[in-house]
């Protein structure tokens, strides 16, 4: 099962909960691209990971797809196994959502192994304790983000528009990233009808942003050459850093000018991870 990589089209902080979460609102869409996650049947819970990634990622009972087996089989008060393996394919906290999609898609994946039919509010409440990005990957379609990540609303259709995502290579830890916020707070940006193709798409999102931006640089300056290699590449509509970093964004109106950039990328920065894929419809 393709664990989608999550992407923050924009993402504005407008409120602060008593406890220190953040209110957000935000644009999620998933690119055709992300970690997969095996299951296969068997009498105690394991996971192995495979992958270019996995070896900046441990197997441990903290792994998040860990943590979502165990409290899946809790909540459905059974004590069935299975073998899981994930394919790490996303860099590790890098503001795609990596551990959250993994997360949901083996919510998704025991749900079927395990023939159980969980209560929706439950396995919602179980996705939000596993982290605040894990209920829109469970939804697993392009949705406004709001509250500290539970609320979910459709956003309709899209317009086809395909995406770049490149990293830097350093590790952006969600929590430093909120710590190092200044400055107030945001008004939502929803609309109430979708653009109708990639450019008016990227026109609308200019007039919007990601708040978590100066934060993120502050946390890894490299950022901002990020945004700015990719922010030079052809037939660029918009680029933008998703959700905490350090991943950044383009937006293209096709495959091959997406391509393109990333080989130009790749080309200037060798060290860095780039990958093209669409906007999943
Ligand atoms: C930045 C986003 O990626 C946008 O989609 C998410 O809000 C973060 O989602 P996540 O990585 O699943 O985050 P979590 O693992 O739940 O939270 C990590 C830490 O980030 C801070 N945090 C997270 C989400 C939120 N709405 N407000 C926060 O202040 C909290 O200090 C929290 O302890
Ligand atoms: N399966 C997993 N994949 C990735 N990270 C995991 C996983 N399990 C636990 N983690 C831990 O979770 C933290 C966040 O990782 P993740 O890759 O989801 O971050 P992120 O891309 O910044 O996510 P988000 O965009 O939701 O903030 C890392 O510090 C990592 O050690």
């Amino acid at each position: 099962m393709l664990a989608r990589a999550k992407i923050n089209l924009y993402l504005h902080v407008v409120g602060r909960r008593p406890d220190g979460f953040h209110l957000l609102d935000s644009l999620v869409v998933f690119a055709e691209t992300g970690d997969e996650i095996e299951v296969a049947p068997a009498d105690t819970l394991s996971l192995t990971i495979v992958g270019p990634f996995a070896g900046k990622l441990a197997a441990d009972d903290d792994n998040l797809v860990l943590r979502a087996a165990r409290g899946l089989r809790d909540l459905a008060g059974i004590t069935a196994g299975a073998a899981i393996t994930l394919a790490k394919n996303l860099p590790v906290a890098s503001g795609i959502g990596g551990g959250s999609a993994d997360a949901a898609a083996t919510l998704a994946a025991l749900t079927a192994l395990w023939k159980i039919a969980p209560d929706r509010a439950a396995l919602d409440r179980l996705a939000l304790s596993l982290g605040a990005d894990v209920p829109v990957c469970l939804a697993g379609r392009a949705s406004f983000m709001g509250g500290i990540g539970e609320e979910i609303a459709p956003v309709g259709a899209l317009p086809p528009a395909h995406l770049l995502l490149v990293n830097p290579g350093i590790a952006t830890p969600t929590p430093a990233v909120f710590k190092a916020r200044t400055g107030g707070f945001t008004a939502a940006g929803r609309w109430a009808s979708p653009p109708s193709d990639a450019k008016a798409l990227a026109a609308a999102l200019q007039a919007r942003g990601n708040d978590l931006t100066e934060a993120a640089i502050t946390v890894t300056p490299a950022i901002r050459d990020v945004l700015a290699a990719i922010a030079r590449t052809e037939h660029c509509l918009l680029a933008r850093l998703s959700g905490s970093g350090a991943t950044c964004f383009g937006i293209y109106a096709g495959a091959a000018e997406a391509e393109a950039a990333r080989r130009a990328i790749l080309a200037t920065n060798p060290g860095w991870w780039a990958i093209a894929a669409p906007i999943a419809a």
